[in-house]
């Protein structure tokens, strides 16, 4: 493990006891925000698609050396940056900003179908569309229900896919959206090329002060399709590259496997168990012509720490002692969840979860934790896509609640019994 300062636990967790600036082996140094209550967003190194290595204050509620609301809501980090007890701000600002969805899955897995079910069905929400397709000619758009169907705006972005060429295109789209359209809209939602890796366009979200500034990203819808899905997670792709079909379950916040009218139970039921090895964080559900209901797509909140709670009972399936799931050395991709009753030592879990963060951000796609520290009356919530970090306090415990940890991790080369020995090293 590499050597990560301490100090870094201030910038996890907002109670270790120090104000100082942190240097670590990042690019970026990590502000500490000490004994704040407050949520946490890190950024431990810059983004491709973003100008500068970045420190983000939670959503709408911390407020780091501001002068604009936007700096609110992200500062960049230098190596100077901070003085012990930097103008921080304990006013803040409410988190008003156009949740947007990102609709994924593989090629005819259903996504226009879905969108066409979101934009006729009866939610009273006014959606802006940007669609994105591979190629010049516009189907798709021309396939979603027309705008008197209930979209503010249907946007194309046909030059290319979202995850790499037009990820800047992206960027100035919403952009004009707020600027031109703001008011005239409630929801944003964006259809990724079936062929879209999402984790840039995740990221695009945080790195992008244009975006991040006035949309949140509220979840991660993927399509996967009954009949076909098992035959593209197959598929060997060469060193280096990714499998989309592979990447999408990933990084779902909401998962739909579509078109079971064309298989049997028990091809769905295993297509099921498969998905739950790549992402059992997830929610799953089946669906024929994507009809589900809407609030299963709209308004999940999976990237929103308040709402973050429905993960607890995604886990409560678990018993309450030490356990960690899935494959040990596996290459591909899968989870490793750790249920364990116990409190832990503030600056064990500092040092354990920044060398993760720091270390293995490649590797870790998504993270999403909840936490007993020791000293800390409230529950601590995080997550974490990538190198982003985001952490607050939640509830207090109550009396006579267990004081159960519980993680998952979802990514690459995933070592069960390694996360599970780091993790229990930081119990007291
Ligand atoms: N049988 C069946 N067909 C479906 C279902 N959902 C969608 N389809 C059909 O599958 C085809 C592809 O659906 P789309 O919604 O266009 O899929 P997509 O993911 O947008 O496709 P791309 O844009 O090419 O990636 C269409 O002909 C749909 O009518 C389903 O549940 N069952």
């Amino acid at each position: 493990m590499a050597a990560v300062s301490s100090d870094l636990a201030t910038a996890f967790f907002g109670l270790a006891r120090r104000h100082t600036a942190v240097a670590l082996n990042l690019r970026a140094s990590i502000l500490a925000v000490a004994r704040r209550r407050t949520p946490v967003s890190i950024c431990a190194r810059g983004y491709a698609v973003g100008p500068k290595p970045a420190v983000v204050a939670g959503p709408g509620r911390l407020a780091i050396s501001t002068r604009s609301r936007a700096h609110a809501r992200r500062f960049a980090a230098s190596a100077a940056a901070t003085d012990e007890g930097s103008d921080l701000l304990t006013k803040i600002p409410p988190d008003d900003r156009i949740p947007a969805t990102i609709i994924t899955g593989f090629l005819g897995s259903g996504k226009t179908t879905l969108l066409n079910h979101i934009l006729t069905a009866d939610h009273g929400k006014r959606i802006a569309v940007i669609e994105n397709e591979y190629g010049e000619v516009d189907i798709d758009g021309s396939l979603v229900a027309a705008k008197a169907a209930g979209a503010e705006d249907i946007i194309m972005l046909n030059n290319g896919c979202l995850c790499c060429t037009v990820r800047g295109d992206l960027v100035r789209m919403i952009s004009e959206l707020v600027s031109k359209k703001k008011g005239n809209f409630d929801h944003i939602v964006i259809e990724t090329t079936g062929l879209a890796n999402p984790a840039p366009i995740i990221q695009t979200f945080y790195a992008e002060d244009q975006i991040f500034n006035d949309v949140k990203l509220d979840g991660v819808v993927t399509l996967v399709d009954a009949k076909h899905a098992g035959f593209h997670l197959d598929e060997k792709k060469p060193r280096g590259v990714v499998n989309e079909a592979v990447e999408q379950i990933a990084y779902a916040d909401r998962i739909i496997v579509n078109k079971i009218d064309l298989v049997g139970e028990s091809d769905v039921s295993s297509l099921i168990q498969r998905i739950k090895n790549i992402n059992s964080m997830a929610y799953l559900k089946r669906a024929e012509y994507g009809k589900v209901d809407l609030d299963y797509v709209l308004g999940v909140g999976g990237f929103d720490l308040e709402r973050f709670l429905s993960f607890s009972y995604l886990l409560s399936k678990h018993h309450s002692h030490s356990h960690a799931h899935d494959h040990t050395h596996d290459p591909g991709v899968s989870s490793v969840s750790i249920v364990c009753e116990g409190n832990l030592d503030l600056n064990k879990a500092n040092m354990w979860l920044g060398t993760l963060l720091i270390e293995r951000s490649d590797d870790i796609y998504r993270m999403k934790g909840l936490l007993s520290v020791d000293g800390m009356p409230e529950r601590f919530v995080f997550q974490g896509v990538h190198d982003i970090f985001q952490g607050s306090p939640d509830r207090l415990w109550g009396a006579e609640e267990p004081r159960v940890n519980k993680i998952v991790f979802i990514g690459k080369n995933l070592n069960a019994e390694e996360l599970e020995k780091g993790f229990k090293s930081c119990l007291l």
